[in-house]
């Protein structure tokens, strides 16, 4: 018992690096029960693993390998972000022609933003009917409300078609069915977030050309956004709106798919996304999708050319491993997940979105978003079958964070091993730049180089100079790797 209040201990206060670096000594016999059933998987899990390596191995010796890369992380880490980056540099043509679609994600978004806006309203008011010496919310506030309320019927409407198969959670359980993974439906958890399974062509179903034909309410809700233009500026430049927020401590800025900050280019009739809004829209992938990019590399012997093969999978904790409630969350259903996936990977983006140290998982609401990141990491990082594989960490979200850091937030509060450290981001990046490669060399199977980016995947400018870099390493690796195996 004592070493079990020790563990507990450090998760209450909040280091994710003393948890995961913690040895299990006085384990109790439930404990032990659930590690040797964790074990266990592990062991089927390597085992399937190895067989499928076997078999591709074979399969390989003839034809050119395109060379594959894994993107990971858990929800909202900047995954689909980073592959529209490659998108965009390496088959602009494809991107661009995609521009349309996302018009219909972003309008999404911007009505998302505004329902949370007219939520917070609501709680104000409940508030002010308790106390109404002093009312939180004033006519103009709710004439407001009352105008734009039947955007949230919009919402639904949009929902639907891009969901056409019903929720996030549906999706999820049907997945499940297929990849044969025990599935728990969780009540209370994140309220209907726009999900997007990877078999669902909605680019397709919100083409322009397509728009004529079948789709009404795409352009019904563009006239709507721009037929209410006015109040939503006049509701996102309230000062009372703005102190309600603050009140609630809703940083809807920071929020992904933030569009409020643009709504005279977004409510326009003609609006068609710019490159940086479709980096910055948000849509949440469900499943595992391939992306096929053929890239050219220049070296000393002149141009090659390959087939990329780039793997974006969803991070969102819906499909649950049928263990303990008490272990929930922790490393070895993601594993089972993604696992059939990592076998022949060249490379890892891992990416960890370090601005969520002071959030907890939606879909997990005990769990810290950073120690999960942490737990990911290492559960990747100390994997067997991918000793070879080259892992990129990019700690993400550098942006927020340091606009959270400036606003006080104190990243001691939820790392308690930062100590007395100053609270900027140097210190703080630096500070995590380091554990994350501490838990790389200690964890990793065999010595291996460890990468790390500080990235605003959101920002087109870095990024692309990382994802250029990243990609010549690669092309340079794999005709090593070719030439060896010559
Ligand atoms: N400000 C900022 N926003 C980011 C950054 N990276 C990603 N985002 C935004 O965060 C949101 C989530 O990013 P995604 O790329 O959809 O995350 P994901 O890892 O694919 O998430 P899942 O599909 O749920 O697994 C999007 O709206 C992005 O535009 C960043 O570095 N800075
Ligand atoms: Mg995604």
């Amino acid at each position: 018992m004592p070493s079990k209040v020790r563990r507990r201990r450090s998760l209450e206060d909040g280091d994710p690096f003393a948890l995961i670096l913690a040895p299990p000594e006085g384990e109790t016999p439930e404990q032990r029960d659930v590690r040797l059933l964790l074990e266990k998987e592990a062991k089927q899990i390597s085992d399937a693993i190895d067989e499928q390596l076997s078999r591709e191995r074979q399969q390989d010796k003839k034809g050119t390998k395109p060379v594959k890369v894994l993107l990971l992380g858990q929800s909202e880490s900047g995954k689909s972000t980073t592959l529209k980056n490659f998108q965009l540099m390496y088959d602009p043509k494809a991107f661009h022609a995609e521009r349309a679609s996302w018009r219909t994600v972003i309008e999404l978004n911007v009505v998302r933003s505004i329902h949370v806006i007219l939520e917070v309203i609501t709680r104000a008011e409940r508030l002010t009917q308790d106390d109404s010496s002093d009312p939180l919310v004033d006519q103009e506030l709710l004439a407001l409300k009352r105008r734009l309320s039947p955007l949230i019927h919009v919402e639904e409407v949009l929902m639907q078609r891009l969901m056409p198969s019903g929720s996030d959670q549906s999706d999820a359980a049907r997945l499940a069915q297929i990849a044969q993974i025990p599935y728990t439906h969780k009540p209370g958890g994140v309220k209907g977030e726009v999900t997007i399974n990877s078999t669902t062509q909605w680019k397709d179903l919100f083409s322009r050309d397509k728009y004529n034909e079948e789709s009404a309410e795409r352009d019904a809700t563009g006239v709507l956004l721009h037929t209410h233009a006015n109040d939503l500026k006049t509701l996102w430049g309230s000062s009372k709106v703005q102190s309600l927020l603050i009140q609630q401590n809703i940083r809807l800025q920071e929020a992904a798919g933030f569009f409020l900050d643009c709504l005279d280019e977004v409510t326009s009739l003609d609006y068609i996304p710019s490159d940086d809004h479709i980096l910055r829209a948000r849509l949440k992938t469900l499943g595992v999708s391939e992306h096929r990019i053929k890239m050219t590399s220049g070296g000393m012997t002149g141009s090659i050319s390959r087939d990329w093969r780039i793997y974006d999978v969803g991070g969102h904790r819906s499909l649950v491993m049928a263990y303990p409630d008490r272990i929930q969350g922790d490393i070895g259903r993601s594993t089972a997940a993604w696992a059939p996936y990592f076998d022949d990977m060249h490379s890892i983006i891992f990416l960890c979105p370090i601005s969520a140290f002071d959030q907890v998982l939606a879909e997990e609401p005990r769990v810290n978003r950073l120690a999960d990141s942490v737990n990911l990491w290492t559960t990747i990082v100390s994997n067997k079958l991918l000793a070879k594989t080259n892992i990129i960490l990019f700690l993400n979200k550098t942006d927020i964070m340091k606009s959270k850091l400036e606003s006080g937030i104190r990243f001691v509060d939820y790392v308690n091993s930062y100590g007395k450290r100053p609270n900027d981001f140097e210190s703080a990046s630096s500070y995590l730049r380091k554990k994350f490669g501490g838990l790389f060399k200690e964890k990793s199977p065999s010595p291996r180089v460890f990468y790390c980016h500080l990235t605003t995947v959101t920002d087109r400018k870095s990024t692309q100079l990382i994802l250029a870099n990243i990609k010549d390493q690669l092309m340079q690796r794999y005709l090593e790797d070719a030439s060896l195996l010559a």
